[in-house]
């Protein structure tokens, strides 16, 4: 047998060099580069693997571990999961830092390779530098914080596990129905260590996607359950994406005449301005989704987990004449709300159902519902597009909360712009084909509702974790996935405030990325939240802490972001008008370097709900009648909703 003889660490760069997949007969380099921040558990090790022979390999430099593993997963999240980066981190805090995002990818079935740097194999040198000393169980190191966060976990103790590891890392980091984080944690020593591997080992492999397809049985099920059924709705989830199924859930429900409605994930599949598009579903979803789901027979799910953002936490469709048909990769998924599954890549299973249907005759029994819908939910979005703040005599969308504290906030931010109205504005500027990413905050919310995705993949939502910081992270990793898009972060100033260091790693790698700001002082949809259900307004608000109460009600504190930003070589903007924003929005295209513009918006200026329930926690014992009144409200939904 023919032998290489190298350390663990030369081995794995090796291996991941030579990794390939095929979709659709398209072969494709599966592993782009590797994110790294270097210390004392990985740099003589992986990092001396990579200066010696990377490969193809790209190699960057992160700034925080959290914030290049958020790149990693948005970068494979925008590929459709056809091709990722690895990251790999010291021993310790550095590896601390990957669990984040770790979880973010493992949440929204996303893959990403994560290598942390271990503590010694052979406990030689124990304790090191940042090893956490656990006297009942000395196998355990930070890295075991990954089990509960990842798809695959394993620690490399002797050079040889490595190959068994990166075989099983290679199963799930290419598995449409089961994909997420894969973290292989690499002790300190182990990466240094020889090993006479195999050269067969490195040979070049070829991982192919399959379509798995439906089977008779399950596609016979779906037709006749259809069939008896005169108002479905589809809910277009992640899954169509990444199958590259919008053409062909369009076609099935143009062919068929059903409506369909969008999850964060599946939005841009289907162009939004199509009539049979009814936009964004659920507890952000808007008034004509909304609506058509609470009247539907039928919801056929197509790659969507089914989270409580898209159910209304399990109370929107669950009339008792309401059933469920899915249509997912995953059997996990594919079974949930007791639907009648076709477990089935989605492309596959909607041209192998539209044939069926077709041939029977079924087309839906909707007359005017749909357009009605739409042309009501239009009129509302052109309100939403036109608030404006006038000192005195405005009632902002979440009224109630802060009212009389608005002019104070106009004042301090020195701005009077509405949140809707800013991003129906930038939903006219950007332009059809830019990128838009979010994650957190309010603004989600707004652009699920709000946001006409026309062109294919142009809405980047990460709403699995909704992880503040994925934003910026996130947009990085948009724009290595597609060079020539604009591509532009949704930010809160939370947000923001989170984590924004890969906007110097941005700057770096000459990746252009445009930061949107929405600098509302504070906590926004937390504050909502909180005072939406009695509560006061208490720890969201930027507030200095007031010397003679001691608490966080004193004024308001304002942060010059622009300025923040112009250090790293940002190209930087405030908006405190449409005016001001237009021309940034404008300038801004012009640039080559990343840029962002600090958007002064007024809080409580966000829309508001749809008619669709959220289920929070809620406490049952409270001085306040509001929070007495919030959690019988609570309960009468619950009443109402599907109990599992
Ligand atoms: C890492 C992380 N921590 C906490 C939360 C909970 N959380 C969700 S939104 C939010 C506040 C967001 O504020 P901002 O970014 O300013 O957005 P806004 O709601 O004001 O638009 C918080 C704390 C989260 N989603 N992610
Ligand atoms: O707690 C949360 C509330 C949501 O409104 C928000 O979008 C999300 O980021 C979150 O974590
Ligand atoms: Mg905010």
């Amino acid at each position: 047998m023919e032998t290489i003889r190298l350390t663990t660490a030369q081995a794995l760069v090796k291996f991941l060099d030579q990794q390939y997949i095929e979709f659709d007969g398209e072969e494709q380099r599966f592993v782009k580069g590797i994110f790294t921040i270097f210390g004392h558990g990985n740099v003589l090790g992986l990092g001396q693997a990579l200066e010696e022979d990377c490969g193809g390999l790209e190699v960057y430099q992160g700034r925080n571990e959290q914030g290049m593993a958020h790149a990693a997963v948005a970068f494979a999240k925008q590929m459709r999961r056809r091709q990722i980066c690895a990251c790999t981190s010291s021993v310790g805090p550095g590896a601390a830092n990957m669990v984040t995002a770790a979880a973010t990818a493992t949440a929204n079935q996303i893959p990403v390779l994560l290598l942390p740097g271990d503590t010694f194999a052979s406990r030689q040198p124990d304790p090191v530098l940042q090893q956490i000393e656990q006297p009942h169980d000395l196998t355990v190191s930070t890295n075991d914080a990954f089990r509960p966060v990842s798809k695959y976990w394993d620690r490399i103790m002797r050079p040889e596990q490595l190959m068994t590891a990166l075989l099983h890392a290679m199963r799930v980091l290419t598995n449409p129905a089961d994909t997420g984080a894969v973290t292989i944690a690499l002790p300190q020593d182990v990466q240094g260590e020889a090993y006479d591997y195999p050269a067969s080992f490195f040979a070049k492999r070829m991982h192919r996607i399959d379509r798995r397809p439906a089977s008779e049985a399950a596609l016979e099920d779906a037709v006749r359950l259809m069939m008896s059924k005169r108002k479905p709705l589809i809910i277009c989830g992640g899954g169509v994406r990444y199958s590259e199924a919008g053409a062909e859930l369009q076609a099935f429900a143009e062919a068929l005449h059903i409506p369909l409605a969008e999850t964060q994930a599946g939005k841009s599949a289907v162009p939004g301005s199509h009539p049979l598009n009814l936009g964004g579903v659920g507890v952000t979803g808007n008034g004509a989704a909304n609506a058509i789901a609470k009247e539907a027979d039928l919801i056929i799910g197509v790659g969507t987990r089914f989270t409580d953002f898209t159910t209304g936490s399990k109370e929107l469709f669950s009339g008792p004449g309401t059933d469920i048909l899915t249509v997912n990769v995953s059997e996990f998924h594919a079974l949930k709300l007791e639907a009648t599954p076709v477990v089935a890549d989605a492309k596959a299973a909607l041209i192998a159902l539209r044939q069926r249907l077709e041939a029977a005759g079924y087309r839906s029994g909707y007359t005017t519902e749909i357009e009605a819908a739409r042309a009501a939910w239009s009129e509302e979005w052109k309100r939403l597009a036109g608030i404006q703040y006038a000192a005195g005599a405005f009632t902002p969308e979440v009224s109630g909360h802060l009212d009389e504290a608005l002019p104070e906030y106009a004042e301090a931010l020195g701005s009077c712009l509405t949140q809707t109205r800013v991003l129906a504005a930038l939903n006219r500027l950007l332009g059809d084909d830019a990128v838009v990413v979010g994650a957190s905050g309010s603004l989600p919310g707004d652009l699920q509702r709000m946001w006409v995705a026309e062109a294919p993949h142009s809405y980047h939502m990460e709403y699995g974790y909704s992880c503040m910081g994925y934003e910026i992270s996130g947009a990085l990793g948009v724009k290595m996935a597609e060079p020539d898009r604009e591509v532009y972060a949704f930010a809160g100033d939370g947000s923001y405030l989170m984590l924004h260091s890969e906007l110097v790693t941005s700057i770096q790698e000459g990746q252009k990325i445009n930061v949107l700001l929405f600098d509302n002082n504070g906590f926004g949809c937390i504050n909502n939240l909180q005072m939406g259900h009695g509560m006061g307004s208490f720890g969201t608000e930027f507030r200095a802490r007031n010397t003679s109460t001691g608490k966080l009600d004193g004024p308001l504190v304002g942060i010059d972001f622009a300025r923040s930003a112009a250090g790293y070589g940002v190209i930087t903007y405030t908006a405190r008008t449409l005016e001001e924003l237009e021309q940034a929005v404008a300038d801004a295209k012009r640039q080559t370097v990343s840029t962002l513009i600090d958007i002064k918006v007024l809080p409580k200026t966000m829309t508001n709900g749809y008619g669709a329930w959220w289920n929070v926690g809620v406490a049952e014992v409270s001085g306040k009648p509001d929070i007495a009144r919030a959690s019988e409200e609570r309960r009468r939904f619950l009443q109402q909703a599907r109990p599992y």
